[in-house]
């Protein structure tokens, strides 16, 4: 399979290479005139169960651009989905245009059409700039939606799971890196007090561990700040800092040439998407420099982990937090796996989830 940094250098006008070269089973393009509707649906791969992944909704530069987003993001949650054991394969949809003006009821329901017309195939839920309004608004159309209000049935916000679950993987590469797993007077970076963030500030602090905090937002810097004690440093200050673990919560692409080389801790380990900007590469900088990374797709789960309680029905937040308590011992296999063979602890995420998805891809054949 593809490198999937080689994604950026397929032929321009080769919509196909794109699809074939990180093996997309099926990308659908939605178009509607009468609500300028325009999104491209993502399906990776089924074969562990439907393709479950929220809609990112931003006003991408180029279509081109829309589409390598789609094919990214959605190869992730294939990935993130069968490292977790969950029974659901990988998708992502996006939809082109300005969130804040393009919202309206019919545009949403238009797309819920869509989704719809896929069967079940593509399950979808929040991502960027949409919310569980605009989910109810789709499931008005579709049944293969989750993500729903709590009034609803639905699991609601799904970032305290995600920080849960992202607190212990830290915890489980603290185990790997200094032989215990407490975080009691560690010093942690914390980049992004958004939703998940802010909630993961609240674990380590209620661990005593020592919490620093950038955010371009000033208001939830103070909020944390306050609430939490965790101490305020500066947006480019926070790569250069003396901290035993950097925890990017906000964007991806953060771990690069640059700031990897300005690194001072042992660990990384955050819950921010496609936190390495070239996968290969950068998974390996931090390898030379004795730096620790627990894999993105792996640590982040919770969210999808809590979408799945409610896709399943009978939606229990108790179930969701149990589920994503498994992520400390996957973790933990992964970094040993890691080691033992020389490779990146994402190569060897990525390994094993593919070895999930050959498995009972093999039994569902079976008769
Ligand atoms: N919410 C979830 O359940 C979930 C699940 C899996 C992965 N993630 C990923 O985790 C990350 C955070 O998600 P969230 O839901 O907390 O988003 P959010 O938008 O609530 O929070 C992101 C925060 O990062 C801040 N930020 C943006 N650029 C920054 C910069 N350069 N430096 C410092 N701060 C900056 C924003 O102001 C915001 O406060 C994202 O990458 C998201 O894709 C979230």
């Amino acid at each position: 399979m593809m490198d999937i940094n080689e994604l950026a250098r397929v032929d321009e006008d080769s919509v196909f290479g794109g699809l074939a070269e990180l093996n997309h089973e099926q990308v659908v393009f939605c178009h509607d005139q009468a609500t300028g509707l325009k999104a491209i649906i993502g399906i990776h791969n089924t074969v562990l169960g439907p393709a479950l992944g929220g809609t990112r909704m931003w006003n991408y530069a180029s279509e081109k651009e829309a589409l390598t987003d789609v094919l990214r993001l959605s190869r992730g949650m294939t990935y993130k989905a069968a490292i977790t054991g969950l029974n659901l394969g990988g998708g992502k949809a996006v939809i082109i245009g300005d969130a804040s003006t393009m919202k309206t009821e019919a545009f949403l329901r238009r797309f819920g059409k869509f989704v719809e017309s896929l069967n079940g195939k593509y399950v979808t839920a929040e991502d960027v700039n949409m919310k569980t309004r605009d989910m109810e608004y789709i499931s008005m159309e579709t049944s293969h939606v989750t993500g729903l209000p709590e009034n609803r049935g639905g699991g609601g916000d799904p970032s305290p799971v995600t920080a849960f679950g992202t607190y212990l993987g830290m915890k489980a590469t603290a185990k790997k890196v200094y032989g215990n797993d407490s975080l009691t007077g560690k010093k942690v970076a914390v980049q992004g007090v958004g939703q998940v963030g802010m909630y993961l500030v609240e674990y380590l602090k209620k661990e005593n561990a020592e919490v620093f905090i950038s955010d371009i937002n000033e208001d939830k810097l103070k909020k944390v700040a306050a609430e939490h004690g965790a101490k305020v440093v500066g947006m480019d200050e926070i790569y250069g800092l003396d901290v035993d673990i950097y925890a990017p919560c906000a964007l991806g692409a953060t771990l690069n040439d640059t700031t990897i080389e300005r690194l001072k801790c042992q660990i990384v380990a955050g819950a921010a998407n496609n936190q390495l900007k070239d996968e290969k590469r950068h998974g390996y900088m931090l390898m030379d420099k004795g730096i620790t990374y627990a894999p993105d797709f792996l640590i982040n789960a919770g969210g999808l982990i809590n979408v799945y309680e409610e896709h399943l029905g009978n939606y229990n937040r108790e179930r969701a937090y149990s589920t994503a308590e498994k992520i400390y011992d996957t973790c933990l296999s992964i970094l040993n796996l890691s080691d033992s063979q020389g490779i990146s602890p994402q190569e060897a995420a990525i390994q094993l989830a593919e070895k999930r998805i050959a498995d009972i891809g093999r039994v569902k054949l079976s008769r």
